[in-house]
C-alpha cells in the first residue's frame, strides 16, 4: 500500500481551477517533494490532504484512508506545518512544545520523550524561555517544524519548511528530514519553489503547474531526460518557454 495515492483530484476556489486532475502516489519512507512556481496548486493539494479542504473532483488517500470519508483516522497519521503558520505569541516555547505534547501524547508516546525530541529539534536552546512574540520568524518556524517532526508521524506534510530559514538552518531541516526518513521510516510530502533545495532534499519530485502535474521522476531521472544540470533547468525547459511568452506578448 502507498502512503498517499492521490487519484485526478480537482479543486475548484468558485471560477479559479487550481487543481485540474492532479495524479501521484509516495511510497512509505519516500521524501517527495510537490515543486513549482507560485499559484501553481502546491497548497491547495497539501490542504486536502491534511483533511482541511475538500476536494471538488477526484480523491486522495493516505495509508489506505479516504481523506474526505477518513479523516479522523488521516489526522491520526500526519502532522502538517503551513506554509503560513503562527504560534500562540503569548506562550513561551517550551510551553508551547509541552501544550502540543500533552496533547499528542494521547495517542501513544510518551510526553517527556516527545517534549525531549521537539527540545532537541527546535534547536533554540535557552531561547525557550523567551515568550513567542520575541522570536524572529525564522525563530517560530523551528519551533513549528519541531512541534511537527517531535510527534513522529507516519506522514509529515511539511508547506515550504525552509521559509524564512538561513542557509544553516535550512540546511540542518534538511538533514534532520532526511535523517526522519531514514531512521524512522516517516513518510514526507513537502512542496517548495526553491528547485535546488528539493533537488539536494527529495527522492522523487512532481513538477506542478497551473494545476496539472507536468512531470513525475527521481531528480536524476529528470535531469537525464532533459539533458539539463539541475532541476530549475528542467522546469524552465517545460515551462518556461510558455510563461515568457505569457509576460511578454
Ligand atoms: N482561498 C482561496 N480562494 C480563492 N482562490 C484561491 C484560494 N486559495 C488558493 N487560491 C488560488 O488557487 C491557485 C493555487 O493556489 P495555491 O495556494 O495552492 O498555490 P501554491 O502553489 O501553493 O502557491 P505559492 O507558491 O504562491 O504558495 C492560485 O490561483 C490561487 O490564487
Amino acid at each position: 500500500m502507498p502512503a498517499v495515492k492521490v487519484e485526478n483530484l480537482e479543486k475548484d476556489y468558485g471560477k479559479v481551477k487550481a487543481l485540474k486532475g492532479v495524479s501521484f502516489e509516495i511510497k512509505k519512507g519516500e521524501i517527495f517533494g510537490l515543486i513549482g512556481p507560485n499559484g501553481a496548486g502546491k497548497s491547495t493539494t497539501l490542504k486536502i490532504l491534511a483533511t482541511l479542504l475538500t476536494p471538488t473532483g477526484g480523491r486522495a488517500e493516505v495509508f489506505g484512508y479516504d481523506v474526505v470519508k477518513d479523516g479522523e483516522e488521516v489526522r491520526k497519521l500526519i502532522s502538517y506545518l503551513p506554509e503560513e503558520a503562527g504560534a500562540y505569541k503569548n506562550l513561551k516555547g517550551i510551553e508551547y512544545l509541552q501544550f502540543m505534547a500533552k496533547l499528542y501524547a494521547k495517542t501513544g508516546k510518551s510526553y517527556e520523550k516527545m517534549l525531549e525530541l521537539g527540545v532537541k529539534l527546535s534547536g533554540l536552546g535557552d531561547r525557550l524561555n523567551d515568550k513567542i512574540s520575541t522570536y524572529s520568524k525564522g525563530m517560530t518556524r523551528k519551533l513549528l517544524l519541531a512541534r511537527a517532526l517531535m510527534v513522529e508521524p507516519k506522514l509529515a506534510i511539511l508547506d515550504e519548511p525552509a521559509s524564512g530559514l538561513d542557509i544553516i538552518n535550512a540546511y540542518t531541516i534538511r538533514q534532520t528530514i532526511k535523517q526522519f526518513a531514514r531512521e524512522k521510516g516517516i513518510t514526507f510530502l513537502v512542496s517548495s519553489h526553491n528547485m535546488l533545495e528539493v533537488e539536494f532534499l527529495c527522492d522523487r519530485v512532481a513538477l506542478i503547474n497551473k494545476g496539472v502535474i507536468v512531470e513525475i521522476g527521481t531528480p536524476k531521472e529528470l535531469k537525464e531526460k532533459y539533458n539539463a544540470e539541475n532541476l530549475e533547468e528542467v522546469f524552465m525547459s517545460i515551462v518556461g518557454r510558455e510563461q515568457k511568452v505569457e509576460v511578454f506578448e
